[in-house]
């Protein structure tokens, strides 16, 4: 009887528990859907109205005098103008800047610009904020953010123009130049996410020992912008300095590949540069890893991202020339930003 008596009771309590084992779960079950999902809509409408809103259309004032454009005389007849997935390449002759201007000026757009400017790199930040404020995206408001590890050794008495400010990050200076150069990726994500993202309606990163030498000004502006390398663009695909290890993430065959784009300037709409960065720091981490780093380092990883996400406009090479390439070619009717020659053994710590 005791041990029957011990068994009702068994069972009773154990119908009681399970039955309580269930209520629980369910109730668990409710709580994980009902916190999940107000997580998710927080998470979705945050970034839905908190990014800015680019207007869609170019909206010019009829009583504007552009010259006439005629469909049977193209601009420019010496190079590729549209690539096969129908994105603008930007050459002198292709757009008119007063139309450009007209149609960009009025619509208040705020363009943040990322520069790095770690160690002795530094030096090279005056010219560049100089040049910039004389040719790029002049009449729009630009942000500048300026990341290094020397605050105080930023120039304050650089002239900006109206509607255009400068703020600075501070960031750890890293021991070699490629780590300096490929944690780009992981700190413009980051800022994109914490500030940039409500600030600006679009966001350029650029390599700071450049120098604009003329207008860079809002044909640039795009979803996802790329500029065409000035060494390679007569190369075929099998000669691109891609990376052609497969243990890496930023591998592409011998067989693949549109141009091959320098990582000295890039940008778009924060929606797209946020997936881009984010992208490629997680493709860094994992070639790190296994103790693996791309021949050229974020620059090889921006390459494989553009060859599955194609940029949507393409800047030529005279929007990256190089002062170190001796002549201009025929075809570059005026260089707009170029890179400055620079000491690689003075400015860097390491080869
Ligand atoms: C001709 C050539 O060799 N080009 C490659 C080289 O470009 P670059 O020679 O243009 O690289 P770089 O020395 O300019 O470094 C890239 C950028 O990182 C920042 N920085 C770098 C080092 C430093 O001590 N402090 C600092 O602030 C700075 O903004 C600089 O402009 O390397 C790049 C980055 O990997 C790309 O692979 C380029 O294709
Ligand atoms: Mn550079």
């Amino acid at each position: 009887m005791a041990v029957g008596r011990f068994q009702v009771v068994g069972n009773c309590c154990c119908t009681t528990a399970s039955e309580r084992m269930r209520g629980y779960a369910y109730f668990l079950l409710f709580l994980v859907v009902v916190v999940g999902t107000t997580i998710c809509w927080l998470v979705f409408s945050y970034d839905a109205v908190s990014l800015k809103q680019v207007p869609p259309h170019v909206v010019l004032n009829d009583r504007l005098q552009s010259k006439q454009v005629k469909l049977m005389e193209p601009v420019r007849t010496d190079v590729l103008t549209v690539t096969p997935w129908l994105a603008p390449i930007v050459w002198e002759g292709t757009f008119d800047p007063q139309v450009i201007d007209t149609a960009f000026i009025s619509q208040h757009l705020t363009i943040a610009t990322t520069v790095f400017a770690v160690g002795k790199y530094i030096r090279f930040l005056r010219d560049f904020l100089e040049s910039a404020e004389k040719h790029f995206m002049v009449g729009l408001d630009v942000h500048y953010y300026v990341f290094t590890d020397l605050p105080g050794d930023v120039p304050d008495n650089v002239t900006l123009g109206v509607g255009r400010l400068l703020s600075i990050v501070k960031v750890q200076k890293f021991d070699r130049w490629q780590e300096i150069s490929l944690r780009r990726m992981e700190h413009i994500q980051t800022a994109i996410k914490d500030q940039i993202h409500r600030e600006a309606h679009y966001i350029f990163c650029m390599d700071v020992d450049m120098r604009f030498h003329g207008r860079v000004g809002p044909e640039a502006l795009g979803r996802l912008v790329a500029a065409i390398h000035p060494w390679f663009y007569t190369y075929t695909r099998n000669q691109y300095p891609y990376e052609r290890r497969t243990v890496s993430k930023a591998y592409i065959p011998l067989d693949q590949g549109d141009f091959y784009y320098q990582a000295n300037i890039f940008g778009g709409m924060l929606e797209d540069i946020q997936r881009l960065t984010k992208t490629c720091r997680e493709h860094l981490e994992v070639d790190k890893s296994k103790g693996v780093e791309a021949v050229w380092q974020e620059e090889s990883h921006l390459n494989w991202y553009l060859l599955r996400n194609k940029p949507t406009k393409l800047l030529s090479p005279e929007y990256v020339w190089d002062d170190a390439k001796e002549q201009a070619a025929k075809e570059i009717k005026l260089v707009r930003f170029s890179s400055v020659i620079k000491d690689k053994e003075e400015v860097r710590d390491n080869l």
